[in-house]
């Protein structure tokens, strides 16, 4: 007998939050699969090929309508208490620090014209949560990954022992051992930042006077208080992971000898390696080469996993680097496919949260003894 006669069955149901890409979870959230948000930055678009992004942007679009574009609609995911991701990918000198950072430089306590996404970010996040009048902190984070080695860019002490990613449960992907630091506002975070960008691994190169060597991650996570109708004290967290990788180059055309040739060649290494992830998880295969290195390991969770994820690729309008154009399209292009399931924070009490402290004074006083 057909028990589900007039009303729908359990398996019904079940196939159509599949067509959906929806499953319910245990805790009776809902959890959805969406697709990586592909983004392509360009001074000169190719002529002779096509391809399909979520949006394309010209030589005409300014620092301003990127930010307004792709940045707004991801902070807002932030202050719901998602984590996000967004990170900047292409050949080098296509202006992937231009983007993430551009000009840091600040007049009257104003960003100029030229700042890229991150000051951009610190000033509408600020101006945001004071606006809706609410308790919460902003804490940043910011490391940078040079031939293979991690180090903490806020970091008085160059210790790469101290630096972790986990591997197992649910924070597998997650990075312990780094400075968080707390910014009172817009202008202390673009402080931070730039104490840090200096510590970053640049040279100059054939095509870039200022090239970046190594990726850098920028992490800026929200702590905002909801009181529960019975009183209770509750915290949203949100983060969100600003990434600015180094660039894909063609050693022979970059001049790149003795240690610039090992940097590159690591760089192309770790690019290599999200690449094959990339295609990986677009074919659906079962293993995924996260742990072939540390850049994947770290964004294991931002590719076919449960962050928000954008990438902006940016592409040159020079001849010459057609095939790295093609090349750089391509892998955006196979990103697109990959879906991820997003799911909020969850939040945590008070008290969890002095827990949680708790084992991170206890965690950090173990590591000065092991060091004096
Ligand atoms: N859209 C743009 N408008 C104006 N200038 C730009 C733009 N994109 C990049 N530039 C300029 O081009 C130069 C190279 O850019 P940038 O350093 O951001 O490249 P990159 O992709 O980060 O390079 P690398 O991978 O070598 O670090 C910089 O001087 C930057 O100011």
């Amino acid at each position: 007998m057909d028990m589900s006669f007039g009303s729908e069955s359990g398996l019904e149901r079940a196939r159509k939050r599949r067509r959906s890409n929806e499953t319910i979870m245990k805790n009776g959230e809902k959890e959805k699969e969406i697709n990586i948000q592909v983004v392509v930055r360009c001074r000169q678009p190719p002529a002779d090929k096509a391809y399909t992004f979520d949006r394309v942007y010209g030589p005409d679009a300014d620092q301003a309508r990127i930010f307004d574009h792709i940045v707004i609609p991801i902070l807002h995911e932030v202050k719901a208490g998602y984590n996000c991701t967004l990170f900047a990918y292409g050949q080098t000198s296509t202006g992937k620090t231009y983007t993430m950072e551009g000009d840091l430089n600040t007049i009257d306590g104003l960003i100029s014209k030229e700042a890229g996404i991150i000051p951009r970010t610190l000033f509408s996040l600020f101006r945001d949560l004071e606006a809706d009048a609410q308790d919460f902190s902003v804490k940043v984070s910011y490391i940078e990954l040079y031939n293979e080695d991690l180090k903490d860019l806020l970091s008085s002490v160059d210790d790469p022992r101290k630096l972790k990613i986990q591997d197992e449960g649910t924070k597998k992907g997650i990075l312990t051992g780094h400075e968080e630091v707390l910014v009172k506002n817009a202008n202390d975070g673009i402080r931070v930042l730039k104490q840090g960008s200096i510590k970053r691994h640049a040279s100059q190169t054939n095509y870039n006077k200022n090239s970046s060597r190594s990726h850098s991650v920028f992490s800026i996570t929200v702590h905002i208080k909801e009181t529960m109708p019975d009183g209770e004290d509750l915290l949203k967290v949100g983060k969100l992971n600003l990434v600015d990788l180094a660039g894909s180059e063609c050693i022979g055309r970059s001049g790149a000898e003795n240690n610039r040739a090992k940097e590159a060649g690591n760089i192309n290494k770790s690019l290599l390696t999200l690449g094959r992830c990339i295609n990986a998880l677009n074919e659906r295969c079962l293993h995924i080469p996260f742990r072939e290195s540390k850049l994947t390991r770290l964004l294991q969770d931002s590719l076919g996993g449960k962050t928000k994820t954008c990438i902006i690729a940016t592409i040159s309008p020079a001849k010459i680097s057609y095939d790295e154009t093609i090349s750089t399209l391509d892998y955006a292009h196979r990103a697109k496919n990959i879906r991820n399931k997003p799911v909020a924070n969850q939040r945590v009490t008070k008290k969890a949260l002095i827990k949680e402290y708790i084992s991170e004074i206890e965690r950090l006083k173990m590591d000065l003894l092991v060091r004096f």
